[in-house]
């Protein structure tokens, strides 16, 4: 094993952690430090002295690695730049950067950032969890964990991981003001099935293949057990596990731990928000009842699937049952439209995951590309969750903006390098009729003297506002109707400014104020389910609330 695995892991195998270094951050005394070597260099010329640095970096991921490496060192110099420049940051800090820094991990580390357990551990997890909780001067308020198995769409880089919990953790404190002693970022290292991972001689992590979800859920049962009784009143949020055991572990754990899955959930919840206001501007377009609109789906995995249930509520909103809500979806995986009379759904080897969406009336007649299912569906609106670059090709836009007056298309898929569809091909193949949301960010283009500006659909607009609604609750767990709150809160936060532009998602520099709006939505819904514990939160209306959750916020 690397030096660096030693490193990696000593802070808990010795029950000791390296000096000065405490989870994700330093310590209390630390962060009010300056972190000036003399007294007269002060805490503005250092963010300055920051902010020219970055601008001399040729590339993002050295900007990433610089900032990770002033985020260990200095976490209020840190969240200082980013609230000066949340807009301009998060694409360094957060998707696309973190997924190459994601991939080049063992490469880029410079030390500890979080919790490593390794599967080899898993009798010991408890001992090593109060260990590591004797040593930490706060007590973890949000933990995100990941097995790094399905990093965005990059698929499966082990230990890797590490950067999407830190990235996700970052977003909790600059979104959602969660202070930053209070986050725990966690990996479980349970091996990694990209060989040329394991092969790779700084990797620092297991090498070996990855362990069976039998394996994995034994290790995750402990895990979570062991985390929840060190960390009792802490939010867990799940975050890229592959798609078999993203589902396993929320049905598992949703009704016994106070956890959410974020990419099944959150993002759930951001694309149901973003399609109230897409579906509202489409209709007042073409006149077709809001109930009518008909949704594709490219891809069948935890995201797509979890999107498209979430969605359902939008159709439930109109009047509709469930069933007549499912039929508005139409789900697309390698093999095509998931239809009943497909091979793999008759010998009952699709996905388990799959079976809710499988079509019931296209009469034994597959359709077999996503061309073929647009002509069969007409579909109102397109979503991508394939993880598939260029997926969305020249015809199909075309197509959809021959069908309708305002296409709805959404390619979701990150980073950008995965991404079905790019923000000035959506205009140039609509003639600019596109509402469009993307999952990575693209910048505003300039067409026919407008600024166009495309909707960023990506969880971030909602995580920090469903945890740390939660969190602030005191709730015993984060439930469906939680999360379907923090959609509709998201979906009331565009100001009359942002609706007059026509966007679909508040701007990112209010992301402060939308993320208590959400937290707020979360705490009243779990008050009107009885699942909070907080009284004092108890009988305030929504503004109060909002108040409150303002207030809660860690400023740096
Ligand atoms: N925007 C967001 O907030 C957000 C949130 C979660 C996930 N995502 C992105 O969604 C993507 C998918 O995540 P997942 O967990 O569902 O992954 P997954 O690998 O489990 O699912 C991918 C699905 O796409 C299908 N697919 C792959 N290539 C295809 C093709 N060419 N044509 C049709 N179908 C194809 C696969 O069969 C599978 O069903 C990732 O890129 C991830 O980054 C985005
Ligand atoms: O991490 C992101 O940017 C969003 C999402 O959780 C993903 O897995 O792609
Ligand atoms: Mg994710």
């Amino acid at each position: 094993m690397a030096a660096a695995v030693a490193q990696a892991f000593s802070s808990i195998s010795n029950g000791t952690l390296t000096p000065p270094y405490t989870p994700n951050g330093t310590d209390s005394k630390e962060i009010s430090r300056s972190s000036s070597p003399h007294p007269t260099i002060t805490s503005e010329q250092n963010l300055l002295r920051l902010k020219a640095h970055l601008q001399n970096l040729p590339t993002d991921l050295l900007k990433h690695v610089h900032l990770s490496k002033i985020r260990r060192e200095d976490p209020a110099l840190y969240f200082s730049a980013i609230r000066d420049d949340l807009t301009g940051l998060a694409p360094i800090v957060y998707t696309p950067t973190v997924g190459e820094a994601c991939q080049k991990y063992s490469h880029i580390y410079q030390g500890p950032e979080g919790l490593y357990l390794s599967i080899d551990d898993k009798d010991r997890i408890p001992e090593i969890l109060a260990e590591y909780a004797a040593n930490l001067s706060t007590t973890p308020q949000i933990l995100v964990v990941t097995d790094g198995s399905r990093i965005l769409g990059l698929g499966d880089l082990g230990i890797g991981g590490m950067g999407i919990s830190v990235g996700k953790l970052n977003l909790y404190v600059a979104g959602g003001g969660v202070n930053p002693h209070g986050t725990l970022p966690v990996v479980l290292d349970m091996g990694t099935n990209t060989e040329a991972i394991r092969n790779d001689p700084l990797y620092i992590g297991l090498r070996r293949p990855r362990a069976s979800l039998e394996e994995a859920t034994e290790f995750m049962d402990k895990f979570m057990a062991a985390a929840s009784s060190a960390f009792p009143k802490a939010v867990i949020q799940h975050e890229d596990f592959y798609s078999e055991a993203a589902f396993a572990f929320l049905e598992k754990y949703k009704n016994q731990y106070r956890m959410f899955n974020d990419d099944i959930e959150g993002t759930g919840s951001v694309i149901l928000g973003g399609f109230m206001a897409a579906a509202k501007q489409a209709s007042a377009a073409s006149g077709k009842a809001l109930k009518d609109h008909r949704v594709v789906f490219l891809g069948g995995g935890s995201a797509a699937v979890g999107v498209a249930k979430e969605m359902m509520n939008f159709f439930r909103m109109q009047g509709l049952t469930e069933d007549e809500a499912r039929e508005r979806f139409w789900l697309i995986d390698t093999k095509g439209l998931i239809t009943s009379t497909r091979p793999d759904v008759v010998s009952g080897k699709i996905a388990s995951h799959k079976k809710y969406f499988i079509r019931n009336d296209t009469e034994g007649k597959e359709y077999p590309s996503l061309a073929d299912v647009v002509e069969y569906v007409k579909p109102t609106a397109l979503v991508g969750l394939s993880t598939t670059f260029g997926a969305f090709g020249e015809d199909v836009v075309r197509r959809m903006a021959e069908l309708n007056e305002t296409p709805i298309i959404f390619p979701l898929s990150n980073p950008t390098s995965k991404c079905e569809l790019s923000f000035s091909d959506a205009l140039d193949w609509t003639n600019g009729k596109v509402l469009f949301a993307s999952g990575s960010p693209y910048a505003p283009i300039e067409r026919d003297g407008l600024l166009r500006e495309p909707g960023q659909g990506n969880n971030f607009l909602v995580f920090p506002g469903i945890g740390f609604g939660a969190l602030q609750a005191g709730a015993t767990k984060v439930s469906e109707g939680m999360i379907t709150a923090s959609a509709i809160s998201l979906s009331e936060a565009l100001n009359d400014e942002e609706k007059k532009a026509g966007l679909l998602y508040p701007r990112l520099d209010r992301i402060r104020e939308v993320s208590a709006k959400v937290a707020a939505g979360v705490v009243k819904k779990a008050q009107e389910e009885g699942l909070d514990t907080n009284e004092k939160l108890r009988g305030l209306d929504e503004k109060a609330l909002v108040e409150e959750m303002n207030k809660a916020q860690w400023w740096p």
